[in-house]
């Protein structure tokens, strides 16, 4: 029985199966099996583009910050696998075997409760809340980088765009405009590239209305693309969501969405970054509100 130890032997991940393409890695469904006889542990395996060494640097603090966290609402750290002689490295992560939740959310939509999509949404609140606890900023917070471990558990996975707020600032500010669409983005992320809990809060509140619309794809957040038109192209798409959001247009409460829940999401979506809730009012809101429907 392998614990989960830190380095894993090249020899003995066997390739089952891709699970999908990340920021700037590919994630495969492997096999730790160093007995050779199918008994070991089912892992899923980063592995960096090969001809993106500039990503190394990133991939490594990926590794790094995934390494450090510890948590039941984040997807759990296994290893690294060195291959081609420690010239490349993979990151091994826990298994979840029901995969995204935004596939799940579509597959079993006619059979989830508002209370189960309440219980993902307080378990990712809590999951965000460790990661402020340890000043990290997701930087890309949506339904896509969910993972499902049960039918009542899920994890905050994708560390690719993580980045660490230094302990004399309150957000940090990169060099090049986001690669992730613009409608998970924080006004001031898209204006000024800033990140910070703040912008991650207003991300959280699109993973709520996500989640609430059972990713339901003609009522993602693409729709305000109808509304700004089609005819807009890259920078100007951004000045008219800016503009939208300044007017106070907001995505509208999905169907069957508690009023309650959808009050939460707009307040995440607070235009200026103070005026927005932090995730642990965010946690006490969502259990508040499951207290209230227990008791009603
Ligand atoms: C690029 C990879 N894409 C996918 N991964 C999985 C997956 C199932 N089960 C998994 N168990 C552990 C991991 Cl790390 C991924 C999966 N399923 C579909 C995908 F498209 C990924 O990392 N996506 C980000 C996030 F993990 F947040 F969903």
């Amino acid at each position: 029985y392998q614990p989960d130890q830190a380095e894993y032997e090249e020899r003995h991940l066997r390739y089952i199966s891709p699970l999908g393409k990340g920021n700037f890695g590919s994630v495969e469904l492997c096999r730790y099996d160093p007995l050779g006889d199918n008994t070991g542990e089912l892992v899923a395996v980063k592995r960096l583009q090969p001809n993106k060494q500039s990503n190394m640097a990133d991939f490594q603090r990926e590794i790094r910050t995934i390494s450090s966290l510890h948590c039941d609402y984040i997807v759990k750290y296994r290893g690294i696998c060195y291959s081609m002689g420690r010239l490349s490295v993979s990151l091994v992560m826990e298994y979840l075997p029901y995969g995204s939740l935004i596939a799940f959310l579509e597959k079993k939509r006619q059979v989830i409760t508002p209370r189960r999509l309440l219980l993902f949404a307080s378990q990712i609140c809590k999951g965000m809340e460790y990661l402020q606890s340890r000043r990290v900023v997701h930087r890309d917070l949506a339904a896509r980088n969910i993972l499902v471990a049960s039918d009542s558990l899920v994890k905050i996975a994708d560390f690719g765009l993580t980045k660490i707020i230094p302990s004399d600032k309150e957000y940090y500010r990169v060099s090049h405009p986001g690669e992730s669409p613009i409608f998970w983005y924080a006004p001031e992320s898209i204006t000024d590239f800033k990140f910070s809990h703040k912008s991650d809060v207003w991300s959280f509140g699109v993973v709520l209305y996500e989640i609430f619309s059972f990713c339901n794809h003609h009522l993602n957040p693409k729709l305000c693309t109808q509304k700004i038109g089609p005819h807009a192209q890259g920078q100007s798409i951004s000045m008219h969501l800016i503009n939208l959001l300044k007017g106070n247009w907001r995505l509208p409460a999905p169907q069957l969405c508690p009023p309650q829940v959808y009050s939460m999401m707009t307040a995440c979506w607070a235009y200026e970054s103070e005026n927005r809730p932090t995730f642990s009012s965010l946690g006490e809101m969502i259990e508040s509100y499951v207290q209230d429907e227990r008791e009603g």
